[in-house]
Order: structure tokens, then sequence, then C-alpha cells
């Protein structure tokens, strides 16, 4: 294993707050790792301090196997808030002030093209939609051919159509040998760009691993559902059945044996549907609540 970077019994107090708790894993090069979490879970302070940006209380970050220094500013790309970009600049203006910054810089038409900004390099910065202003924030994280890029919430607030092309960017600069952190409290989205995830609740990591590999050592293949109201009142329900927010959740290995189960007991069948777990699901078993709430 080649460990690119490593997060060790990371704590940060804030006044009254354990914003993170005692959080530790392994980032290896060329992977994509997620912290997924709710709000306030602690996931943005983990990363701040990953980045270099915030000092923790206690716990230690090491790249490459040693402590964070002057250089490590140089390997890593943040992809900054929009908050970052300069009122009256042009994307080109932006992407020329970021690049000045650096030592070594990457091909700016090769950027450009990967980001896909060619046709807005003239647009003034406060101008762009959410999905544009996301592949600018990250050709900015991008501008210094980083080995590692952080990115937080990447897609927080962009339509579903701008948020899955984002997905293929940055799964395109994932194939390009970049390690990639980032924080989501979209579970899709961990689900389709991370090698490994942590799943953090209250500062702590609950759940550490593969998503699909996590998924399934908590839960049978598949779950069926059915609304409350469509069971025969007085009819038991099987041992891995469990009732959530007026819905029946039947855990099952294979299906044909539990429908039979379902339709010997005379439930209506209506609006029946099958699924298969996932990573809201495992959320849900291991906090008792929502990823959303
Ligand atoms: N500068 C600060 N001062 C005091 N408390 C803070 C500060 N920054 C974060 N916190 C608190 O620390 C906890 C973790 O916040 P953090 O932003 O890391 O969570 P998050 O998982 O990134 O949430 P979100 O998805 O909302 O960004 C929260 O309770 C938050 O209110």
């Amino acid at each position: 294993m080649n460990i690119l970077l490593e997060a060790h019994d990371l704590v940060r107090l804030y006044p009254g707050v354990r914003a993170v708790d005692g959080i530790g894993f392994l980032v290896e090069a060329g992977q994509c790792f997620g912290l997924l979490g709710p709000n306030g879970a602690g996931k943005t302070t983990t990363l701040e301090m990953l980045e270099g940006i915030q000092t923790p209380t206690s716990g230690t970050v090491l790249y490459r196997g040693r402590p964070l220094d002057r250089a490590y500013r140089e390997s890593v790309g943040i992809q900054f808030q929009a908050t970052a970009l300069q009122d009256f600049q042009t994307v080109r203006e932006s992407l020329t002030m970021f690049a000045s910054l650096y030592r070594r810089t990457a091909d700016r038409d090769e950027l450009i093209r990967l980001c896909n900004l060619a046709e807005i390099l003239d647009r003034d910065t406060r101008k762009l939609s959410g999905g544009q202003r996301q592949r600018l924030l990250l050709a900015i994280a991008l501008v210094n051919d980083p080995d590692l890029v952080f990115l937080d919430e990447p897609t927080t607030g962009l339509d579903p159509q701008s948020r899955r092309n984002f997905w293929g960017l940055i799964e395109t600069v994932r194939r390009r040998g970049k390690t990639i952190v980032l924080t989501t409290h979209y579970m899709e989205e961990a689900e389709r760009l991370c090698d490994r995830i942590a799943i953090v609740d209250h500062g702590r990591i609950i759940a550490e691993g593969q998503p699909a590999r996590l998924v399934r050592d908590h839960f049978p293949a598949t779950v069926i559902r059915l609304p409350e109201s469509a069971w025969p009142v007085g009819a038991a329900l099987p041992p891995t059945a469990e009732r959530r927010d007026g819905t029946i959740e039947l855990f099952a290995e294979e299906v044909p044996p539990m429908l039979a189960e379902i339709e010997r007991v005379g439930a209506d069948l209506t609006n029946l549907r099958v699924a298969t777990p996932n990573l809201e699901d495992l959320f849900l078993k291991l906090t008792g609540h929502d990823l959303r709430s």
C-alpha cells in the first residue's frame, strides 16, 4: 500500500464544541477518499486540518509519512468556496492570478479543456452558473498540478444534471492519477466516486471502508418496502422486518421466499418496492437518524 496521507487521532475543539473528536484514517495514493456525514458532523473541520489550514487541538496529519511543512502547500490543491473569487475578474484572470501563487503549474490549455472553461474564459466570475463556478474552482484547485486534491462538498447546491457532469469531471481527474479527498452529504456521490469512505457523525468516524462493502457487511442483499397500511392488522412481521416512517422494510438475501411470506400473510402488494440497501440505510442503522437531518 502506498499511503499518501495519514490522519491520526485528530481532535479540534471550539468553545463548547468538540467539532472533531478523534478521527483517524489512511488515504492511498490514487484513491478517492470521502468523508460522508450530515451537516455539522465535523467534515469541513477535518478537511481543513488535512489541508493544513487549521491546526488540530491534538493529533497529527502526515503527508508521505512526514508532518506537514511549507512544501505541502505546493503539492496539494484546495477547492475553495466561491468567496475566494475576486470581484471584477474574468475566468481567465482568476486562473492567471492563482497560477502566479505557485512555482509548479499545470498546462493551462489542458486545464481549460479538462474543466470545460473555453467558452467562458472572458466571463466575469460573478456571472457564472453554479456548475460553471464549480468547474472554475476545480480548475483553480488543479492550477499547481497537485498530487492531492481536496474538495469540500463540491456539488452542494448544483442541479442534478450539473452534479452528474461534475462527477464525470472528478472521475477524469482521478484517472489522471490524482488522489482526491472530498466531503459530501450525498450518499449517491460517495457511492459513485469514492473508493473508500469514512462515515462521520458528531466528530467521530462510525464506519469506514469501501462503500458497497460497508453496506454489504451490514445488510442482506435486498430490502422489500411496503406501506405499513399494506400489512394486515394483527399479522406478525417476519423477524428481519423493521418499521420506519410509515413503511415496513423487510431485509432478505433472496427475494422469492420473502415475497412468498408477504403473500402468505395477505399483504397488499400494490405499492411493494424491491431495492438494494444503500449508504443512507447504513447511516440510519448506525446513528438512528437520517443523513440529511
Ligand atoms: N469556527 C468555529 N467556531 C465554533 N464552532 C465551529 C466553528 N467551525 C465549526 N464549528 C462547529 O463544529 C461542528 C462541526 O462543523 P463542520 O463545519 O466541521 O461540520 P460539517 O460536517 O462540515 O458540516 P457542514 O456540512 O454543515 O459544513 C459544528 O457543530 C459547527 O457548528
